[in-house]
């Protein structure tokens, strides 16, 4: 199921608008929507759902099962983008800092930290 084929990430922006709209001062109804639910709830609800989807992911990872592995990573990305509506972010905010990151060696940047303390 491996694929190199560009796809276009504008999915991230439209859930996060979608998810949006789920916001309880946006009228999101608990009733009929599960990220409604989870943005109602607040906090607790949807960082312990991080947590169990993690977990999930790196239990599908230790069984070597790809499809599940991108099961649980679009489970995990869903509830990270619940977290950062709650907390007025945009997927946006984190594809520029990756973007940022483009090119820095995650060694480099490391021995930048320690040599800076
Ligand atoms: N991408 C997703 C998405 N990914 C996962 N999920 C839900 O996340 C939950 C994952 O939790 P689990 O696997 O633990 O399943 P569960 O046992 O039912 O969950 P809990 O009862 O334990 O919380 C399931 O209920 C999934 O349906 C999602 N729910 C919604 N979306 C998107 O969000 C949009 C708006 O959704 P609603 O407003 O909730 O209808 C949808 O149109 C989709 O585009």
């Amino acid at each position: 199921m491996t694929t190199h084929t560009p796809f276009n990430a504008d999915i991230l922006s439209r859930l996060a608008d979608t998810l949006e709209s789920r916001l309880p001062k946006n009228g999101g109804d608990p009733a009929r929507s599960y990220a409604a639910k989870l943005l109602a709830r607040g906090p607790d609800a949807f960082l312990k759902k991080i947590g169990e989807e993690a977990t999930e992911l790196v239990m599908a990872a230790k069984d070597n099962a790809p499809e599940h592995i991108v099961a649980e990573t679009a489970d995990l990305w869903f509830h990270t983008l619940v977290a950062l509506t709650h907390y007025n972010l945009r997927p946006e905010d984190v594809l520029r800092e990756l973007a940022r990151r483009e090119g820095v060696s995650g060694l480099a940047e490391k021995a930048s930290r320690i040599d800076s303390n």
